[in-house]
């Protein structure tokens, strides 16, 4: 089915008009969380984690058997401005890797029974350097945004949407300047593993970005200081709340993708939990923003969805303890 847009408004409105969680199968799961053969609360946050998995698949005894991982790929035209550690080509030669079997997120994928795919969006073609352009044109952005859309499979009942592209924490701090206030300097952090000089040149670019393209309307920002993949994990995630999958967001740039969800319609990231918070020096900041705590601090600072990845562990853990434990009742335990 192709996607039920053909331009930015279109997306807007498929966001606007998706359904909430599930009040029912809410209602149902805490219930049913109350009769487990366990004291009251001693699962602790396993137990919101698992009711709120059910309100969004409309059952009280949900299972998670299908977990997606997108990796979405893309180049950026401010990479030529020195805000990484790693050369641009380094995009497409971690494409390959991600295709070979070979990188951080394929391992995680493997080890949670993820289906993971990777999807590069127009390598050859990075976007404009937005200190002097807008990074995307309308019809770049909506196809990009259409791609991630499209990638998010329906049979799926967990998605972790990842990415790659060098320079992208460049871009996502620009995004969450623009979307959440502050100063450049509050929003870049080390990325790949900058130095001093490459953080301060970070700040410029972002400031410069900031001072070119002064709309702070939330589609409007992605275009303009955004970049394909961020585009495309907005995409992802927008469907996924469409069609009633969770979703666990993953580091920074993940983060600043969402953004501009949640700044488009109230309530657009209730499907999604924070996987982590990683060592990217903006990120407890961006989380503080959505509301969001993250599962883990592992100090992980690789993108890739691989944060997000690790945490597929522990809602599925949480999923299998509500959804299979017995009651009180049924295992004749006293004192339920
Ligand atoms: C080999 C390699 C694998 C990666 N996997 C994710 N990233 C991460 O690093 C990049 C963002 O950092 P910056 O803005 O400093 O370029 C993104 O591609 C992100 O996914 C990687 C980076 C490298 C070098
Ligand atoms: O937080 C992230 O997602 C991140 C941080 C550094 C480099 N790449 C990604």
């Amino acid at each position: 089915m192709p996607p039920p847009f053909t331009d930015l408004a279109g997306f807007k409105t498929a966001l606007a008009t998706s359904t909430g969680a599930d009040q029912a199968a809410l209602a149902g799961a805490a219930a049913r969380n109350g009769q487990l053969t366990k004291p009251s609360g001693a699962l602790g946050d396993l137990e919101t984690l698992a009711i709120w998995y059910a309100s969004w698949r409309g059952t009280d005894r949900p299972r998670i058997t299908h977990p997606q991982v997108l990796i979405f790929a893309g180049n950026h035209g401010v990479a030529a401005r020195g805000v990484s550690a790693f050369p641009p080509e380094v995009t497409v030669q971690m494409v390959a890797n991600f295709q070979h079997g070979g990188a951080a997120i394929n391992q995680l994928s493997t080890l949670y029974g993820a289906q993971m795919s990777v999807h590069a969006l127009d390598l050859d073609r990075p976007t404009q350097d937005f200190t002097t352009a807008p990074a995307m044109s309308d019809a770049d952005l909506l196809i990009a945004l259409q791609t991630g859309w499209d990638a998010v499979n329906p049979a799926a009942d967990l998605l972790v949407t990842g990415e790659m592209g060098i320079g992208n924490t460049t871009p996502a701090a620009a995004i969450a300047c623009a979307l959440w206030g502050g100063t450049a300097a509050d929003w870049v952090g080390r990325g790949t593993g900058v130095d001093d000089a490459g953080l301060a040149r970070k700040a410029d670019v972002v400031a410069q970005g900031l001072a070119l393209h002064t709309s702070r309307a939330p589609l409007e920002v992605l275009r303009c200081l955004g970049g394909r993949e961020i585009a495309a994990m907005a995409g992802a995630i927008a469907r996924a709340r469409v069609l009633h999958i969770p979703v666990i967001l993953d580091g920074f740039i993940c983060c600043a993708a969402a953004s501009v969800l949640a700044k488009l319609h109230p309530g657009a990231l209730d499907h999604t939990i924070a996987g982590h918070v990683s060592a990217e020096s903006a990120h407890p900041a961006l989380l503080r923003h959505l509301g969001k705590t993250p599962l883990l601090n592992l100090n992980l600072r690789l993108g890739e969805g691989s944060g997000a990845a690790l945490a597929i562990g522990i809602l599925q853990g949480a999923v299998a303890c509500h959804s299979g434990m017995a009651t009180f009742a049924e295992a004749g335990v006293a004192g339920g």
